[in-house]
């Protein structure tokens, strides 16, 4: 693979472009909103990455041998984007979509290329978080997988290739449920969503950063696990509709960082994802000094 296409220059599509433009491919990124256009052009211009910046969809992807979907998570915009790609793109090209909730089944339905149609969920921040969540079709050919999984690691990400296809993948259902939860304690008046946020930082989260669960199960131990699962599943949550806070907010146009309110108050749209960045870089340097061996289950 050697020129790479990204389709929507917003949060992850741009940091994605710039992550294989840092590794040398050819990156083509395709925007068709005329304001987002000109503000990452301007983004661009002083980077030197190369990245071919364009609003002609068959500029961006007639010579691309992967093409990674950034859209927003809009189903009638994905499926008409990817209908568009079929009489565009090389017979041989991959398309992997970005999304964060949408099946791959849902994505590749009736699509002519279905056997090249993949999943590939990076995570946010795009150029530090190393994670990639990579899922294909039952009749995906076994090569095409190895070929996006061995980009990726090329790029200095950790893919991990699902068995099977299910909504949300591991990272946000996972993300999902504790947010559920999160919101319930919130709601319940257990605590403030900082005494919250602080508890995950401070605990569990500082420790995910090292050990997965079924690793904290092994070091906890599971006799004490079965007794905790028996206890507490029956108090936990089990709300099927989206947290009444966020729909309180999302009522008061409080979408968070990009509107400058959300669960806490932004004085800047850039503050809050740059703190991010420096604290993953310190976590990230920490581990690789450490060697920690990351599971790469592909
Ligand atoms: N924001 C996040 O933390 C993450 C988002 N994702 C997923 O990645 C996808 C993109 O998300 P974001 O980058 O956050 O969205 P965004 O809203 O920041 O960017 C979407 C970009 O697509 C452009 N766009 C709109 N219509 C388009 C079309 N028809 N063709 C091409 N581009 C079009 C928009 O102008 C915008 O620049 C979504 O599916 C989202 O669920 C996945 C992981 C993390
Ligand atoms: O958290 C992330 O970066 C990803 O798992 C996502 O897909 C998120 O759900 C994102 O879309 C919303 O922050």
């Amino acid at each position: 693979m050697k020129h790479i296409a990204v389709l929507g220059a917003g949060t992850m599509g741009l940091t994605i472009a710039r992550l294989f433009a840092n590794y040398r491919y050819e990156v083509s990124l395709y925007e068709p909103i005329g304001k987002r256009l000109d503000a990452v052009e301007a983004q661009l211009s002083g980077e030197g990455l190369g990245i071919c910046l364009t609003d002609d969809l068959l500029k961006a992807v007639a010579d691309a041998d992967l093409i990674i979907e950034c859209v927003p998570e809009q189903l009638t915009v994905k499926r008409e984007v990817f209908l568009r790609l079929s009489a565009m793109m090389k017979r041989d090209a991959i398309v992997a979509s970005n999304t964060s909730s949408f099946s791959l089944q849902t994505l590749a339905q009736d699509l002519p290329y279905r056997d090249r149609f993949m999943i590939a969920h990076f995570f946010n921040p795009a150029h530090l978080i190393p994670l990639v969540e990579i899922v294909g079709m039952p009749d995906t050919p076994p090569h095409l997988l190895e070929e996006l999984v061995s980009l990726l690691r090329q790029c200095g990400k950790t893919p991990v290739v699902l068995n099977k296809d299910i909504p949300g993948f591991i990272a946000n259902r996972l993300q999902a449920a504790l947010l559920r939860e999160a919101c319930f304690l919130l709601e319940s008046g257990i605590a403030d969503a900082k005494g919250i946020d602080t508890v995950v930082k401070e605990g569990p989260g500082l420790r995910w950063a090292s050990k997965g669960p079924f690793e904290i199960t092994d070091l906890g131990g599971l006799d004490i696990w079965a007794i905790l699962t028996g206890r507490l599943f029956p108090e936990l949550s089990n709300s099927s509709d989206t947290p009444g806070t966020i729909m309180e907010k999302l009522a008061n146009n409080e979408l968070g960082v990009k509107s400058g309110s959300g669960y806490y108050e932004y004085s800047s749209s850039t503050q809050a994802v740059e703190e991010m960045g420096d604290s993953l870089r310190r976590l990230l340097s920490a581990r690789q000094s450490g060697g920690d061996d990351q599971a790469d289950n592909t």
